[in-house]
Parts: structure tokens; C-alpha cells; sequence
């Protein structure tokens, strides 16, 4: 019978998306049988370090690809999002599905708004870029670091005295707990990292066998996306030491990707715009106008002392 090993993480929302794209992949090719390869990663180890001391979120996924490159499995799901603009020597994205919401999420301990809560109120989250974007809007909040997996997230809610967190979507609609968002925040107000809300399906290079069953379990549009989002990440060049953002959407005929870069305390936000045939070259164009804006400024910013986290 017809193979797929699939190489995950332990967490909950790995766990889960891999069983995703498993039971699509079964659907879609009957006859086929897809089986985990649990995989224990160094950022799943030490969860207290600021991951910006330890490597980055890329280390999540490159011991997850060191697991396709021995050969131990054939593809690994990632959160688009924590996968760096370049993949190990060897690996592709071998397909995209369907993408889930691209937006970031607000819940608060008492149900109010983001816009209701009082001035010094204690907002949970990592994200450089959520930090950014929403001093924007609320400079009179305070942030907080907030790590770990969704569930120790939704935890710290509580026992740290958080009046809010602030979270991706997505990771809550796969896990099912959509019914804890509070508040839903608009692309145009708090534009989401690039890769949010997508999958990324690994494989090895040449790997046609795997290739041609992913295929099945492609979606166009969400494919187009991420291609136009992962070209400006690699355009910008950033890491996630800056607050960088991303979203592209289909419109006829191709992809409208807005980009943006901003100054860690959100004084300074800058934004560009692109839409075309091409989903690299509208990536490319629109790293170019945030350059053309000064964004480069903002990229060489070192935040070594800031939790990083897009
Ligand atoms: N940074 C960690 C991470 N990576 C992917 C998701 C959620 C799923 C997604 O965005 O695709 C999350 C949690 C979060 O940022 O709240």
C-alpha cells in the first residue's frame, strides 16, 4: 500500500494540522496511508528562552527537515509562518492547502473590546509586529511577553494577570476553540504576519512520488499567496528581529499584497501596495517601495534584547 511518513512536532497545534493535511491526503487518494513521525525539537525543550536566543523560530522547523533529509520521513506541516524565507539545501514546499483565517485575534479576561480596555491595561503577546502595529493604536497599553504553545497562551490569560492576549487565528480555529476570540482584528488594523493562516507542505526536492500526491491537496489562490508573501520576506530580508508584515489576497487575475515594516514602538509604520499577474515580482515590488520609503532604516534596527515571534 501507497506511504506517506510525516514527520511533526509534539505540540497540539502541530499534532493537529498534521492529521489535517493526513486525512486530506487519504481523501484525496484512496489506498493511500499516512503515518506520524513525532519529532522533539530544541525550541519545544527550552520554552522559557526568548527564542531570539536560541536560534529563531526556524530552528522548529530545521529539525523537523533534518527528519526529511535523513530520510526518516517524506513531508513535514508547517505553520507558514515559522518557516524561514529559505528552506535547507534539498527541501521545497511541495504544496499549500487551503487557507484558514489570516487574521490575528484579541481575547480579552473580561469579553470587552480591545478598544475598551483602560488606558495601562496588560496585553499578552511576543509579536514584534502585533506590538508595533498596535502601540499605533493603543500607546497607552501595555505589552507583554507571552510565550509557549496556544494552550500555555490561553493558560497565562489567567495566571499572569493579563487583561488580554493577542493570538493567531488561525492556531485557534484548527485547534477549535474559535468560541474563545473575543474580537477579530481587521487586516487593515493589525496586518498579519506573512504566512499566517497557511500551511506549508515540505518534501524533498525531486521527490515525485510525494509531489505528485500533494498536488491533490493544493489550493491555487492560498498557493499564489504565499508565494507573493514569502518573495517580499525574502526581498526585506529581516528575520524577525523587525516588525514585518504581509498579506496577500486573490483579486481577478492575480494576487493585492500589502507589505509592511515598522519601528518597534509602532512610532513609525510604513506600507506598500502591489497587485499583478506574478505573484514573485508584486513581492519583489512591494519590498522595493517600503526601501524606497526608508524601510531599510527600520530592517537594520537589532532588537537582540526584544522576544521575537511574528
Ligand atoms: N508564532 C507561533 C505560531 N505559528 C503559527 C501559529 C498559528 C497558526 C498560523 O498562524 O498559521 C502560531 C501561534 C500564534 O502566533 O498565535
Amino acid at each position: 500500500m501507497e506511504k506517506i511518513r510525516v514527520a511533526s512536532r509534539q505540540s497540539a497545534l502541530a499534532l493537529q494540522q498534521s492529521r489535517w493535511v493526513m486525512e486530506r491526503l487519504e481523501r484525496a487518494h484512496p489506498g493511500l496511508s499516512c503515518e506520524v513521525v513525532p519529532v522533539v525539537t530544541r525550541g519545544d525543550r527550552i520554552l522559557d528562552v526568548a527564542l531570539s536566543k536560541i536560534g529563531g523560530k526556524g530552528l522548529f522547523v530545521s529539525e523537523v527537515e533534518a527528519c526529511l533529509a535523513r530520510g526518516e520521513a517524506d513531508i513535514a506541516v508547517h505553520s507558514l509562518k515559522d518557516v524561514p524565507a529559505v528552506l535547507a539545501e534539498g527541501m521545497m514546499i511541495g504544496a499549500v492547502p487551503v487557507r484558514e483565517d489570516p487574521r490575528d485575534a484579541v481575547i480579552t479576561r473580561t469579553g470587552s473590546s480591545l478598544a475598551e480596555l483602560p488606558a495601562g491595561a496588560r496585553v499578552g503577546t511576543s509579536s514584534l509586529r502585533r506590538v508595533a502595529q498596535l502601540k499605533a493604536l493603543r500607546p497607552d497599553l501595555v505589552f507583554e511577553p507571552l510565550r509557549g504553545n496556544i494552550d500555555t497562551r490561553l493558560r497565562k490569560l489567567e495566571t499572569e494577570g493579563l487583561d488580554a492576549i493577542v493570538l493567531a487565528a488561525a492556531g485557534l480555529h484548527r485547534m477549535g476553540w474559535a468560541e474563545r476570540i473575543t474580537e477579530y482584528l481587521d487586516v487593515t488594523v493589525c496586518l498579519p504576519a506573512i504566512g499566517q493562516g497557511l500551511l506549508g507542505i515540505e518534501c524533498r526536492s525531486g521527490d515525485d512520488r510525494v509531489l505528485a500526491l500533494l498536488a491533490a491537496i493544493a489550493d491555487p489562490a492560498a498557493t499564489a499567496a504565499a508565494r507573493a508573501e514569502r518573495a517580499l520576506l525574502a526581498a526585506l530580508d529581516g528575520g524577525c528581529q523587525v516588525p514585518i508584515a504581509g498579506y496577500a489576497r486573490p483579486v481577478a487575475g492575480g494576487v493585492a499584497l500589502t507589505g509592511l515594516v515598522a519601528s518597534l514602538d509602532g512610532s513609525e509604520v510604513l506600507r506598500a501596495e502591489d497587485q499583478g499577474e506574478d505573484p514573485e515580482q508584486v513581492g519583489r515590488t512591494v519590498a522595493a517601495s517600503l526601501r524606497a520609503q526608508g524601510a531599510e532604516r527600520l530592517l537594520e534596527t537589532s532588537a537582540s534584547a526584544a522576544p521575537a515571534g511574528r
